[in-house]
């Protein structure tokens, strides 16, 4: 089986998914996951023409008065009568302008003497002045956020002042996470021999942590083929994804697909160009769908940023579930690259980004000293510092 370009391997993966069911949520329950719908104001905001600043509503060709004060205008409240020729109202920021009055004039600028008001300073410069119009921000029946669109504080913002307190969302995913290896120890236990902690499992639920997704770790499994098979079969039952990491390389004792096979998934990809990541896999098991992450920790962190979360955000009904990149400029020459798409660990420093050396995908120290991952389409030639490439800067 050849190499499977990377944008083909994340195409297919996420074409084995739909969004899930809908279901309402409140509103800040919403952070982190996409609406469902379009989500429509259901009212004016502002409901009224309204008071920017404290002072007086008054009407523009009369300034500068004087006027008589006959009345007070408070948020939420307002004015009970319309203003005649020569009147005035005492008005606060956000209450209803009154009608009869077309500006505001700030307490600043006027004098008030009893009911007796007189404009000294500039006053408002134009019809409308110091007032927000009715609707200004959005009328009834405007789309506040789309369907698609990942919800966050802003929009939580404007679908409450929309009228919303929930809001339609898709169900967060169930996802399991198996880890494959006979030379793993639960975190914190000793590590006899060439043992080692378990790190790739906390390290994505660490990733997923904030995300729209329930979490079931479901700790190491043996190098055996019957137990991973097994394994397999009991997560597919109440899982919507299946990771595992680990296994998946070519090794003797690398089981992960040949166990898929055994209990009965259809493989959909095994192997992408890309480094670090290239033994990845994706297959189908029931209803599950099953990513096989490579061991080597780097290796795991750039393949579940790459398909795990876009495969998140696919479920959870994303407009657009693919990571970003932005364009940055080389502080170091790189080299050429070969066939498979690189992701560089890569610092950022004084706007310029750096890849060092010892590019290895064990090597952990790099990955948490980098600010994103540079990345370099097969093929490319060696680049020089000033040089533009693509950047992924994970969320
Ligand atoms: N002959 C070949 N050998 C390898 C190839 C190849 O094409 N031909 N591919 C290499 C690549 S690329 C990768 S990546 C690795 C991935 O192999 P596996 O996915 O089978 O991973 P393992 O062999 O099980 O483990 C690799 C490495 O990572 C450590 N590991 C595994 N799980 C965890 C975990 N949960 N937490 C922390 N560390 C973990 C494991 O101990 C190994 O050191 O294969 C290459 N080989
Ligand atoms: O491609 Mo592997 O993922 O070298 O590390």
């Amino acid at each position: 089986m050849s190499l499977l370009p990377v944008a083909e391997a994340q195409a297919r993966l996420l074409a084995l998914a739909s969004p899930l069911d809908i279901e309402t949520v409140p509103l800040v329950a919403a952070v982190g996951r996409w609406a469902a719908e379009d989500i429509l104001a259901r009212r004016d905001q502002p409901s009224h023409d309204l008071s920017a600043m404290d002072g007086y509503a008054i009407r523009f060709a009369e300034r500068p008065g004087p006027w008589t004060v006959i009345g007070e205008s408070a948020a939420g409240a307002g004015l009970d009568r319309a203003l005649a020729p020569g009147e005035a109202a005492r008005i606060f920021t956000g209450a209803p302008v009154p009608e009869g009055a077309d500006c505001v004039l700030v307490q600043e600028e006027a004098q008030r003497d009893g009911d007796r008001l007189l404009m000294t300073g500039e006053g408002p410069t134009r019809i409308g002045g110091n007032i927000r119009p009715k609707a200004m921000d959005f009328a009834s029946g405007a789309s506040l956020v789309a369907a698609g669109r990942r919800i966050d504080a802003r929009h939580v913002a404007l679908a409450a002042i929309g009228g919303h307190a929930t809001v339609p969302v898709h169900k967060r995913p169930r996802i399991a996470l198996i880890s494959t290896g006979d030379e793993l120890v639960p975190l914190g236990a000793p590590t006899p021999g060439a043992t080692l902690p378990a790190s790739n499992a906390a390290m994505l639920a660490a990733m997923l942590a904030g995300r729209p997704a329930i979490v079931q770790d479901r700790g190491v499994l043996p190098d055996d083929l019957d137990i991973i098979a097994a394994g397999f079969r009991d997560a597919a039952r109440d899982a919507d994804i299946i990771v595992t990491t680990g296994g998946v390389s070519v090794g003797d004792r690398d089981w992960v697909r040949p166990a898929l096979e055994q209990a009965g998934a259809s493989l959909d990809f095994w192997r992408v160009a890309m480094r670090p990541g290239k033994p990845l896999l994706a297959g189908r098991l029931g209803d599950a769908i099953v990513l096989g992450l490579p061991g080597n920790p780097v290796s795991s962190y750039v393949t579940a940023t790459l398909f795990l979360l876009p495969l998140i955000a696919r479920m959870g009904g994303a407009a657009d579930p693919l990571p970003a990149t932005r364009t940055v400029t080389l502080g170091a020459p790189l080299p050429a690259n070969g066939p498979r798409q690189d992701y560089a660990r890569a610092r950022l420093e004084n706007g310029r980004a750096f890849a060092p050396d010892g590019q290895d995908s064990a090597a952990l120290m790099a990955l948490a000293a980098a600010d994103g991952l540079i990345v370099r389409p097969p093929h490319v030639p060696a680049a020089e510092a000033g040089d533009s490439a693509e950047m992924l800067i994970p969320g």
